[in-house]
Formats: structure tokens, sequence, C-alpha cells
């Protein structure tokens, strides 16, 4: 069998914030169209494994390659260019545009020339958003602007969608969609690294499962090996 193409390939990432140092030896791996679950307890390293990756940490160490080409030293706008979208804890929209400028701004085809998500498929998929098309980005709720921001990234045409608590701080119904529309990019061959306190769902959701503690990799494996394993519980602290 063909091995599915590696989007990224990082291999013994480490980083620092000053002299604390937060990741210490990683090895990570996404291939095209795979959902990886990243999980661990707060403070782990998590968010800090996906800003590393994604170019925001300048003092990290390692090697990093992005569809096969060395980003170790890229800049944030690099990786982004080479198909990954983050849709950050903060959600990074624009607040003083409207829904419907917000995502035009972020509409461009995928390196390959795919456009198979254009605004009228980010609209039905978001119905909430079609409702408030010309209100701003400051009108919408916290769950909005979160489908907001995941309707921008999908406009970019992305081989990987970054999640890092896309459904923090949400009501249950919002959650569910957000959930619903995780799934229904997943299905069209985007893969997604998901972080979300809710462990049964990340795993319910992903093809692979990588739990952190203390910035290393304490386990990791397909979802349905690693939600059976009986360290799960004590590296989640649950
Ligand atoms: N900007 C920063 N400056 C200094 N230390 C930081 C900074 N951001 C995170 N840290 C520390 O780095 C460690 C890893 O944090 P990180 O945010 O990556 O964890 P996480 O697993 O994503 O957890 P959480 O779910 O709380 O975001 C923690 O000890 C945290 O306190």
């Amino acid at each position: 069998m063909l091995q599915a193409e590696l989007l990224i390939e990082a291999n013994d990432i480490h980083a620092w914030y000053g002299s604390s140092h937060v990741l210490q030896g990683i090895d990570f791996t996404i291939s095209r169209g795979e959902t990886v679950g990243l999980l661990g307890r707060n403070g782990m390293g998590k968010s800090t494994l996906i800003r590393t990756l994604l170019g925001h940490i300048k003092q990290r160490d390692g090697h990093i390659s992005v569809r096969g080409k060395d980003m170790s030293k890229a800049k944030p706008h690099e990786v982004a260019r080479m198909g990954i979208a983050y849709v950050p804890e903060g959600r990074g929209i624009f607040p003083n545009l409207s829904v419907r400028e917000n995502l035009i701004m972020a509409a461009r085809p995928s390196l390959d020339g795919r456009n198979d998500w254009p605004y009228e498929r980010i609209l039905e998929t978001f119905p909430r958003l079609q409702e408030r098309i010309g209100n701003m980005g400051n009108q919408l709720s916290g769950g909005e602007q979160q489908m907001l921001s995941i309707g921008r990234a999908l406009m970019t045409h992305p081989d990987l969608i970054i999640l890092d608590e896309a459904t923090e701080g949400l009501a249950p119904l919002i959650v569910e969609e957000i959930w619903r529309v995780i799934d229904t990019i997943r299905a069209s061959g985007i893969a997604t690294l998901i972080v979300d306190r809710n462990y049964h769902k990340v795993l319910a959701n992903s093809d692979r499962a990588i739990v952190l503690q203390k910035g290393q990799v304490v386990l990791t494996g397909k979802a349905e090996t690693v939600v059976q394993s009986e360290e799960l519980a004590g590296y989640l602290g649950v």
C-alpha cells in the first residue's frame, strides 16, 4: 500500500519560553486527510506544539517539514501559504468587518488549484453565518465567531486545519454544531488537528491521537487503541 503523503513531519521538536524548556523532544506527523487528536492536561504543551509547528515560537529547535519542504525556520505566513490553516483559541476574526467581508478577504485557492470550498458552500455549511451575513464580527456571539473563524480557514482551501479549543466556552447546542462541521471537514478530505477538552469527542472524531505530558509524547496510536489505554485517564487527570 502506498503511504499517504505526509503534510507535516516534525522530529525532535523543542521549544522554550525564556528559560522554561516547554517542549522536550517531540516527534509529530500528520498525513493528507488524516485527523489527529492532541490531548493532555492544561499546561502540558499542546498549544505550544501547535504554535511551534506554525512558526509562532521563535525559541525552537528540531526539524519541521511541510509537504516535504524544510520549514524548521519558517515564519508563520510561510507556513500558512503551504496550506496549513489555524483556527486559534482567540478566533482571530476582524471585529470591524462584516461576516461577508471576513469570509471574502480570506478566499484563495489551494496550492494545487482546488477551489471546492467557495463562499456559497461555506454559507450552506454554516446557516447561522448566512443569517448574520451583514453583521460585524464584533456583533456575533462566541459560537458565531467560532464558525466564522472556521469558515475563514476553509476559504483558504487548506490541506490541514488546526482547531485549538474550538468549542471552548460555547453553549452545548453550538458545540454540537461545531462537531458536525468538523465531521464535514473530515469527510471532505481535509486533514485536521484537534485540541479540545472533551477527550471522548476528540478520540471519537480522530484517526490517531497523541497525548502530551510535560512537553513529551507519553502515549500515541490509533484513536480506538488510545481510548482503551489504562494509562489514558492518568495522563489526562480524569
Ligand atoms: N507565552 C508564554 N510565556 C511563558 N510561558 C508560557 C507561555 N505560554 C504557555 N506557557 C507555559 O508553557 C507550558 C505549556 O503551555 P501550553 O499553553 O502549550 O499548554 P496546553 O497543553 O496548550 O494547555 P492549555 O490547555 O492550558 O492551553 C505551560 O507551563 C504554560 O504555563
